[in-house]
């Protein structure tokens, strides 16, 4: 179609004097479109702020594992717990580190007399060890399943991915994506095995949280080992949490058929640089290029990450971020996830892929620079 025409049929003149018509008369449904998009708006504040909501993540009295719980953030999620009135178990691979989680536990607790705390000494890369902590919390935990399961362990090694031998690679889809789909797998295996209506009592919802990164969302050269393993978290997140509303939905008729013992709800969390023993090992390997690239990350303490977290997680959210740069990041990646908010996630996209424009043409023209003037890592720069 000729453009003239289209325009010919939209009639503009026609169109903007109706529209300064309707600015100059307040009538009632304009008056009503205007407040119902600030109640929209309003409502989409409130929410992010959480007022108006109940806790979605009381732990009080509840038994919560914590794979990675002996140190960084893992610890300071199980201190945050503990505060709260949760019996915590945490699971790692050194004991003298969670031994001293554990009395840390203790001194922090709500009520010591009604708590309990345990350490389970595992190398969670193995799936039979996964299915022993699962067995072993039970037993522990008088015959009942834990309430949450929440993934921390994880480290990360980065390098160039040329550099990095190929055994490392491995090693770290090992340690980030298999200790967490492990964990999940033994988790679930036990929390969606099916219940005989006769044998179903009133459980509280379940919580299963994986921990990742905002480098699932973003490429930061340098960091190769490490974020496929962190995206691979984020996708089996988003397909477990659309698998698990077959059970949640089956739940639903748990007195009239076989059915899990409780609704499950699944949530990842995605940190920025967290201040952790994790993260002053990887900065000894990390390329002084992946240091400037990463600037504009201003590292959080472990027990900020942990209590911004808790703080989503009773507020109902799904995929969770930790400060501004962070959200930005996600926004400009969030596809097909579920929004925490529709209104919210839908702007915060718009307003981050605009940003990401810039950004990504910016990162890569750094790294470009990067070569021209220093060469690549062992050769002599350019005179
Ligand atoms: N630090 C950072 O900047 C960021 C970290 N993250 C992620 O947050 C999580 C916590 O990181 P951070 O606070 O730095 O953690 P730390 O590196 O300080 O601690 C890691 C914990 O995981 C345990 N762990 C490691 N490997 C295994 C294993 N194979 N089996 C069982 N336990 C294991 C460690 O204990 P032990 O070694 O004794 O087994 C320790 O308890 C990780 O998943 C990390 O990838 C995300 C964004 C940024
Ligand atoms: C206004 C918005 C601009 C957005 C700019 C994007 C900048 C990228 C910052 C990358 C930060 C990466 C932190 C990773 C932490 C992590 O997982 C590692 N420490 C591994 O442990």
């Amino acid at each position: 179609m000729d453009p003239r025409e289209l325009i010919a049929r939209f009639h503009l003149p026609q169109l903007l004097s109706s529209l300064q018509f309707s600015y100059n008369n307040t009538s009632t449904p304009i008056l009503g479109a205007s407040t119902l998009l600030c109640t929209i708006i309003l409502y989409t504040i409130a929410k992010m702020f959480g007022f108006g909501s109940q806790n979605e993540f009381n732990v009080m009295g509840q038994t919560v594992v914590i794979t990675g719980g002996s140190d960084g953030m893992g610890k300071a999620v199980a201190l945050e717990l503990s505060a709260k009135g949760a019996n915590v178990v945490v699971v790692a691979r050194t004991v003298s580190k969670l031994v001293t989680a554990v009395d840390e536990m203790k001194a922090k607790a709500a009520n010591i007399l009604k708590q309990k705390f345990h350490y389970i000494n595992a190398d969670l890369t193995d799936p039979v060890e996964c299915e022993r902590v699962i067995a072993e919390v039970t037993t522990w935990n008088s015959g009942a399943a834990p309430d949450v399961v929440w993934c921390c362990a994880g480290f990360s090694r980065p390098g160039y991915f040329v550099d990095v031998p190929i055994q490392d690679h491995r090693q770290q889809m090992d340690t980030i994506y298999w200790t967490a789909a492990n964990t999940a797998h033994a988790t679930l295996r036990n929390w969606l095995n099916p219940v005989a209506p006769s044998g179903q009592m009133k459980t509280p919802r379940r919580h299963l949280i994986f921990t990742c990164s905002t480098l699932a969302f973003v490429p930061i050269a340098g960091y190769s080992p490490y974020s496929p393993a962190k995206a691979a978290i984020r996708s089996l997140s988003d397909t477990l949490s659309q698998e698990i509303e077959m059970y949640n939905g089956a739940y639903t008729q748990r007195h009239r058929t076989d059915a899990p013992a409780a609704d499950v709800k699944i949530h990842t969390i995605f940190p920025m640089g967290i201040l952790s023993p994790g993260f002053d090992n990887e900065q000894k390997t990390k390329p002084e290029l992946t240091k400037k690239l990463e600037e504009a990350d201003k590292p959080q303490t472990p027990s900020e990450v942990a209590k911004i977290s808790i703080l989503a997680l009773e507020r109902g959210e799904y995929l969770i971020t930790t400060n501004f740069v962070g959200s930005i990041m996600k926004g400009t990646a969030l596809g097909p996830s579920p929004k925490n908010s529709i209104v919210g996630d839908t702007m915060l996209s718009w307003l981050s892929n605009l940003v990401f424009l810039q950004v990504i043409p910016d990162l890569r023209s750094k790294t470009f620079a990067w070569g021209k003037q220093n060469g690549i890592p062992g050769s002599t720069p350019a005179p």
